[in-house]
């Protein structure tokens, strides 16, 4: 099987220490998961990327060029078209190339990709979707990771709409809390929606006038259970665990896992602690 996340969130939300937190848990824990980098715009992260889209296009390339001449968002835009347009490249960094890896590979393929932090190439452009596209004909199994709160929801539920896959939200920088504020935490993380819209309502003439339109929100919030968030703490060994054993469960990884854990030698003591 392949199984594949697509880390998606605003800029600077912690997508990158994500990839590289789960992918230095998973050596820690005997597992082996790669990443790719899609981030065409990336200067620096803290991982070794099994794929890097830069290898490809790079969006000064795009910007530098007297013919395109783009901005960095249309040149963002323009990289991505190029990686869908070019998907062949990429098909042979992630699959060796050969259609029979593609079908008939014993081994699982757990593969991470950061992606870059504009919510409109997920949203409302069909980037995004064709790249899942892509990666689903590839076999790749999938899940993502959505945005902030309620607006953050909103934007996910139209991730969710627009690419058709199931999600998993994280709340990231845990470890920045004060004990204080992670007690006062519990009422975010499986929030009541119509509670917290409330709180909006009373305080503007805006809320006031789209009250209507609040309580819309929170019962689609409310039926499709969108607002859970899971804590991610990436300082902390159980949590990033947690984190990890979640996504597994909800791209099914894992089902026949007793037998994958024998492939292993056993674990080096000295290696490194998160
Ligand atoms: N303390 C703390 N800092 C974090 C955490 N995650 C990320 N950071 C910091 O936040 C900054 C941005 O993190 P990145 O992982 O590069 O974020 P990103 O979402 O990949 O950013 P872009 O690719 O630019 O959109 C860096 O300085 C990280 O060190 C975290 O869990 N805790
Ligand atoms: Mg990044």
């Amino acid at each position: 099987m392949r199984y594949a996340q697509l880390v998606m969130g605003p800029a600077g939300c912690g997508k990158s220490t994500y990839c590289s937190t789960m992918q230095k848990h998973a050596t820690d824990t005997q597992r082996v998961i790669n990443i790719v980098n899609l981030d065409p715009a990336a200067e620096v992260f803290d991982y070794q990327p099994l794929v890097d889209i830069r290898d490809l296009i790079n969006v000064e390339d795009t910007m530098e060029d007297e013919e395109l001449h783009f901005g960095p968002n249309g040149g963002l835009v323009f990289c991505l078209e190029y990686l869908i347009k070019n998907s062949d490249w990429l098909k042979d960094q992630l699959c060796g190339g050969s259609d029979e890896d593609i079908e008939g590979e014993p081994d699982d393929d757990y593969i991470i990709f950061d992606m870059p932090g504009q919510i409109e190439l997920y949203t409302h452009l069909s980037v995004g979707r064709d790249l899942v596209q892509l990666l689903q004909s590839w076999n790749f199994q999938f899940m993502i990771d959505g945005a902030k709160f309620i607006s953050g929801t909103m934007a996910a539920l139209s991730v969710m709409v627009n690419v058709e896959l199931p999600h998993v939200n994280i709340l990231s920088k845990m470890d920045l809390l004060s004990k204080g504020a992670r007690k006062q935490l519990d009422r975010y993380l499986e929030p009541d929606p119509m509670a917290l819209l409330s709180e909006v309502n009373t305080e503007s003439a805006w809320g006031r006038k789209h009250q209507k339109l609040s309580e819309a929100i929170g019962n689609l919030i409310d039926s499709f259970s969108l607002v859970r968030f899971i804590p991610l703490d990436i300082s902390d060994e159980e949590s990033v665990n947690e984190v990890l054993m979640i996504v597994d469960n909800v791209i099914q990884y894992g089902e026949d896992f007793d037998v994958k854990t024998h492939d292993f030698e056993t674990p080096d003591p000295d290696d490194e602690e998160i």
